[in-house]
């Protein structure tokens, strides 16, 4: 039987990202792909599913962050305001360092009960990084067309992002060219693919097409991966709001290379998984 049966979960979202958060602390096994799509398909939906893990060294905790189609992610900026607050709620810490594949983050509580500060760590805008498949000469606009789609910018904060500079981010179609873009050659690893409007200086409006989980209400990384290329290409100043279908987060994106994204995260209820979801399954 799956370790999964009858263990408790919490169902949380950021800004309407759909998080799913499952508490190993006590060193059971992670979802394997298999059993994420299994929770998925029974209708206990979301976008990622983020687990509580042992720590390994002076971290709080770790994290592992599934897509719901059951493929892994170094960061997710939604989820991890979600876990954290939850933590900070069973604890009482103000701060928390969590690890994760993508590096240790460091969650602060904000100035509002729901408020939480993350430090999403330093971008990477090599072309090896984020990872592309082949060298380009500029990062901030790499040669690629996906139908009316061209030059994005792209940059890696845990996970990679392309971001494609529009006019009007309800003009293009997502939903068709998200996936098209999302599987080119050009990206080995798949991206998350953005569609970013510059509205001011220190003003974004955002949709983003999420690597493995597809069209999202918020994607907190792809926030970040925006914010930190608009300012490299002058298109912004490093201290902007950035706004989602799901709503706002800051971004601010420090002198010494590291950002930081503010935001709201919430419990929507809890649970326990159904032993049934996970019959066929290959735990
Ligand atoms: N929703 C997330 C990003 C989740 C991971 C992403 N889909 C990927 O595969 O890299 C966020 O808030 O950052």
């Amino acid at each position: 039987m799956s370790a999964l049966a009858n263990r408790p979960f919490v169902k949380m979202n950021g800004l309407g990202n759909e998080i799913l958060v499952v508490d190993l602390r006590d060193g059971a096994p992670a979802p394997t792909p298999d059993e994420t799509r299994a929770i998925y398909a029974s209708g206990l939906t979301f976008d990622q599913l983020m687990t509580l893990e042992p720590p390994t060294g002076d971290e709080d905790f770790r994290t592992r962050i599934l897509n719901l189609d059951g493929s892994e992610s170094g960061a997710c900026g939604n989820g991890t305001r979600c876990i954290a607050l939850l933590v900070m709620q069973e604890t009482g810490k103000r701060r928390l360092e969590i690890g994760s594949a993508g590096g240790t983050l460091i969650a602060t509580a904000g100035s509002a009960p729901d408020l939480v500060t993350v430090d999403m760590g330093v971008p990477r805008f090599d072309w090896q990084s984020i990872p592309l498949a082949h060298e380009v000469e500029d990062t901030r606009a790499v040669p690629l067309e996906i139908g009316p789609l061209h030059n994005p910018s792209v940059a890696n904060v845990g996970n990679p992002h392309a971001i494609f500079w529009v006019d009007d981010v309800e003009e293009h179609d997502l939903l068709t060219l998200g996936p098209v873009a999302e599987f080119d050659a050009l990206f080995p690893e798949r991206a998350n693919i953005s569609l970013a409007h510059v509205t001011a200086p220190d003003a974004i409006t955002l949709k983003v097409w999420e690597r493995g989980a597809g069209l999202t209400r918020a994607c907190g990384t792809a926030a970040c991966a925006t914010a930190v290329s608009a300012a490299r290409t002058g298109r912004t100043g490093r201290s902007v709001t950035v706004t989602l279908p799901g709503g706002p987060l800051h971004v601010l994106w420090r002198e010494d290379g590291h950002i930081l994204m503010t935001g709201p995260a919430e419990t929507e209820f809890t649970g326990t998984f159904d032993p049934a979801i996970f019959a066929g399954t290959a735990a």
